[in-house]
């Protein structure tokens, strides 16, 4: 049955619901793992998606997310600020603020937040910045006011999460290396996984986590990033095998710099609808050792978003 979009909003034409009832992952999670990407939609009758949108979700509530959490496996989210919601940031805020402490954000913002709004945006739990530069989600932003807002958020201690697509690394390396903060890039920088590994674009995005020790990868979204599949769909258990090589690539090369997240829901998926669960199933085969997997699900995002839990603090 499709999923409502509820408040005066018709979802995108062709939009992919979530998928209801995943698995239970039977790779099992270490404790205490955290889900260090996903997004929060609406509900559209309480947080109105912002007029500038480039698409209209389904809802997916904070409910349904921790419900999501809960059946998973893992002990907390970092909810990042979804380009359907501009930079409004109150449905990331409200589902960190009535988490228990088990959600931190990364929201949008414009030069003009006031340093109050900041603090109280601390407060909630929001721990960076999204600067997105993929094109069919956003407007342009002027690299100065992007660059003065980096400078702000930094003495909160926050980072900036990047999201671009891997053809654009080369001109916007400048920008990125200049960055006075920890950098964390969405998903390996998008690369097409048709082409090789040792090819010139990948090379430059490792290059570029090398030559810099302030920027992270996330390695989600295979779903996202595969060409060949197979699909996490009906119990598959070597889901987007295509999209392996890369992101194990990155998980051995930095194992300190490296985080996982689910994506949930899943914006903007043309092919299909991923089971979550299966998702999970996908992590030892990009992290095939406990300590690896120790590292991507608990002590890099616990060092990153709760430094004051982190083992070792
Ligand atoms: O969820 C993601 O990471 C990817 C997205 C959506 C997105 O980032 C956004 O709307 O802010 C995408 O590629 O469409």
């Amino acid at each position: 049955m499709s999923k409502p979009t509820t408040g005066d909003f018709t979802k995108t034409a062709g939009w992919l619901d979530w998928y209801t009832g995943p698995a239970k992952p039977r790779f099992q999670l270490p404790a205490g793992a955290v889900d260090a990407h996903c997004h929060v939609f609406g509900p559209g009758a309480e947080f109105p998606y912002a007029p500038e949108r480039k698409y209209t979700p389904c809802d997916a509530s904070k409910h349904e997310l921790y419900a999501l959490r809960d059946h998973l496996g893992f002990a907390r989210n970092v909810v990042v600020q979804a380009t359907c919601h501009g930079a409004d940031n109150r449905a990331m805020v409200d589902a960190c603020l009535s988490s228990g402490g088990k959600a931190r954000g990364v929201a949008t913002v414009k030069r003009s937040i006031s340093d109050a709004e900041l603090q109280q945006l601390h407060d909630a739990g929001v721990r960076g910045v999204r600067f997105n530069f993929v094109k069919r989600l956003v407007d342009f932003t002027p690299k100065d006011e992007l660059l003065e807002i980096a400078e702000r958020i930094a003495q909160l201690g926050w980072h900036v999460v990047i999201y671009f697509e891997a053809v654009d690394l080369p001109e916007l390396w400048d920008f990125f290396t200049a960055l006075p903060t920890t950098v964390v890039v969405d998903h390996m920088g998008r690369p097409d996984v048709s082409k090789p590994i040792d090819g010139p674009e990948f090379a430059l995005f490792l290059k570029f986590m090398r030559e810099h020790p302030n920027v992270w990868s996330k390695v989600s979204c295979p779903e996202r990033l595969s060409v060949t599949g197979p699909k996490a769909l009906n119990g598959e258990q070597a889901a987007y095998q295509d999209v392996v090589p890369f992101a194990r690539r990155v998980v051995e090369e930095f194992p300190d710099r490296v985080l996982w997240g689910t994506d949930w829901p899943h914006p903007n998926l043309k092919d299909h609808m991923p089971d979550d669960g299966l998702l999970v199933d996908f992590i030892p085969h990009i992290a095939p050792t406990p300590e690896l997997q120790q590292k991507l699900l608990v002590d890099n995002p616990m060092r990153l978003y709760w430094p004051d839990e982190a083992q070792g603090a």
